[in-house]
């Protein structure tokens, strides 16, 4: 039990410095550097707001009165296709977060397995560790109180696949104060809403819809197509399951997948007859 909480500690106060080169560990969370700490009191003509900077009296999550955390808390939302540099415009984000001197800590669903089950990676093969979760609801109980109320700012990267994503936003931001930076995909491989991702939108300060480069062309792409036959929403992949394409190719390709389906499937009632009745 001790040594999973100094592991837990490890992920979330590490010494290590943050680097940006192709397949450096990353540190998830950042030393703790003083940060400037501000306190609101709202005067009693609520358009007038003193803040005042104390540099030595430490503000816990607790301590503050819920006007100044949820003035202080954000929401930024990073959407696009697979490929389009979620992660990697997440992962810069964080860094000019470490930057600024802020705790950091970095989320994941555990339903991501395709590189490091504890680490965030870009396609690129850039990594940082992180706490790999089924619900989101679970980190504050995972990293402790005490730790939680220390952090600043905390990255989420393949939201679509939390359930519990505006409630953990809501209550992050506007409870206690912090800054949620959120990367996902906003459609599945039928340009549907993905998850929980579009319903945070009303919450973001900000919202960014990055592209990637359509695989058939080379024109900004939108869109995710899906390569293979199959059909439930959720198929953890990569390129070889999926590519980025634009918007002719997204429709002439889901043309061929659908003439591709519909062959294979009278393929099969074919040899389904022919089993029936020339080989019974
Ligand atoms: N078709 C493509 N268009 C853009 N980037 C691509 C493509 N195929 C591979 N990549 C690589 O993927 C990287 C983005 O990876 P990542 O940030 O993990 O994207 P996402 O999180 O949006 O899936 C790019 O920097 C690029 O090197
Ligand atoms: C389009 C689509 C994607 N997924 C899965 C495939 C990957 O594991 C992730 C997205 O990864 P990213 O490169 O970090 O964006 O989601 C899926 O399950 N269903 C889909 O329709
Ligand atoms: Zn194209």
């Amino acid at each position: 039990m001790r040594s999973s909480i100094a592991t837990m500690r490890s992920l979330l106060f590490p010494s290590l410095p943050f680097h940006h080169h192709r397949h450096q560990l990353l540190s998830p969370l950042f030393s703790n550097p003083k940060k400037p700490l501000f306190e609101f009191s709202i005067k009693s003509r609520p358009s007038r707001l003193t803040v005042r900077s104390h540099s030595s009296m430490p503000i816990k999550g607790s301590d503050r009165s819920a006007e100044a955390r949820c003035l202080s808390g954000e929401i930024h939302v990073i959407v696009g296709p697979m490929f389009a540099g979620k992660t990697t415009a997440l992962l810069r984000r964080i860094q000019c977060e470490v930057d600024k001197g802020r705790k950091v800590a970095m989320i994941k669903s555990d339903k991501d397995t395709r590189y490091l089950i504890d680490s965030v990676v870009t396609h690129d093969g850039v990594r940082m560790q992180c706490l790999a979760l089924s619900e989101l609801s679970t980190f504050q109980t995972k990293i402790g109180v005490e730790a939680y109320d220390k952090l600043d700012v905390i990255g989420v990267d393949e939201a679509q696949f939390f359930e519990d994503l505006y409630d953990f936003c809501c209550n992050a931001a506007d409870r206690d104060g912090k800054t949620v930076i959120v990367a996902g995909l906003d459609g599945d491989y039928l340009r549907r809403r993905f998850g929980s991702v579009l319903d945070i939108v009303p919450l973001a300060d900000s919202v960014t819809k990055l592209t990637a480069r359509c695989e058939l062309c080379g024109r900004p792409a939108h869109f995710t197509l899906r390569k293979t036959e199959q059909m439930e929403t959720e198929l953890i992949g990569g390129a070889e399951v999926y590519m980025p394409v634009c918007r002719q190719h997204y429709v002439n390709g889901q043309v061929v997948i659908e003439a591709a389906r519909l062959v294979l499937e009278s393929k099969k009632e074919l040899l389904e007859v022919y089993s029936e009745t020339v080989a019974p």
